[in-house]
């Protein structure tokens, strides 16, 4: 953890400080690509509803012992983070960035905001603690109509933080932002120098897959969001994923991606199919960040606590039906 982290006051870190620390602590890893799995981090809660940072060391551990998963995506969707105040974002990114040193690779903070101060305020925040990557959301309320209008609210929050990989988070299901990817992409370095990719949280595999074609998955880091067809988005290239179910799945999800990688399709077939039977069946049931929440409680045994209003509690009948099914599951590899 930088010096700078230990001596503010959380959750409040200063312009000058973000100024300061740019380059020289915006990484876990210096240098590691983001790839792989990420987990879209759940915000763990008290039962009376507040943030309960005192289970993220415990979390961190979880993550990096049992599902094997290095890379945590913090105050995104899974993480509530559009529910949450700049105050309480701004103390779980840095609890999470003390947490992760030394243990995860990348800690990448999501600071879009409906308001471009805020989100600039957050960005010079993540900055400042070291954080190894931030993410934008498209504004959603009034929202940007072309690519332009798009490019240029993305490009005031990525400038606020000049040292650190800027990812735009592509999640039109929930933002209503339909502006293609492969659009926005053309020219966005020019814009944005620090773009260093996409976190594609939708189903459009013509558009991904058209992003890859045109620029390489070398170039920038194209992470699937949409958990139940990942081995879709494998096989035209993306270079890792983020998702909630990896906080619980993360281990099966890597042996899928090994068997894609090795190449062996039909096992990595098999690892999607199990993995699409347990969401299909808890979509089914009404499957959302509080179920997220639930299920992340019974596997690893964390209290995830309750989700923030207007979302509410999952049901018991819910739990119940989601951990029988996953019990049921015979993986490949006998677990
Ligand atoms: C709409 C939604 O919540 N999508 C999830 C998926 O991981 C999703 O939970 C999963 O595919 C099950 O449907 C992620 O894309 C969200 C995410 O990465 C985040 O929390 O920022």
């Amino acid at each position: 953890m930088s010096e700078l982290l230990q001596r503010l006051p959380s959750p409040f870190l200063s312009r000058e400080g973000a100024a300061r620390s740019k380059l020289s602590k915006c990484s876990m890893t210096p240098g590691k690509k983001l790839e792989g799995l990420v987990a879209a981090a759940i915000t763990p809660m008290t039962p009376d509803g507040q943030i309960n940072l005192s289970v993220i060391h415990q979390y961190v551990d979880y993550l990096v012992r049992e599902q094997n998963v290095k890379n945590i995506f913090v105050n995104g969707t899974t993480g509530e983070g559009l529910s949450l105040s700049i105050q309480e974002r701004k103390q779980l990114a840095e609890e999470w960035v003390r947490q992760g040193k030394d243990k995860l690779d990348h800690v990448i903070i999501h600071v879009g905001a409906l308001s471009l101060p805020e989100s600039q305020d957050l960005a010079r925040h993540a900055a400042a603690i070291g954080a190894s990557g931030i993410a934008v959301i498209a504004p959603f309320f009034f929202k940007p109509t072309n690519k332009d209008e798009l490019v240029a609210f993305l490009q005031k929050v990525a400038s606020e933080a000049p040292g650190v990989p800027f990812y735009y988070y592509h999640i039109p299901p929930l933002t209503g932002v339909k502006i293609r990817v492969e659009e926005l992409l053309d020219g966005i370095r020019e814009q944005i120098p620090t773009f260093q990719g996409v976190k594609f949280s939708d189903t459009d595999l013509l558009d991904l897959a058209q992003c890859i074609n045109k620029n390489g998955s070398e170039q920038f880091a194209f992470l699937y969001g949409v958990d139940e067809q990942l081995l879709g988005a494998l096989a035209v290239g993306v270079n890792g994923a983020v998702g909630s179910t990896y906080n619980y799945l993360g281990r099966k999800t890597k042996l899928m991606l090994q068997a894609f990688a090795k190449p062996d399709l039909a096992l990595a077939q098999k690892y999607q199919f199990l993995i699409g039977e347990f969401l299909n069946f808890v979509i089914k049931l009404g499957f959302g960040v509080a179920q997220t929440k639930a299920v992340m409680t019974f596997v690893s045994g964390i209290p995830m606590g309750p989700p923030r209003p207007p979302l509410v509690n999952a049901s018991e009948e819910f739990i119940a039906k989601a951990k029988a099914k996953l019990d049921s599951i015979v993986w490949p590899d006998g677990d």
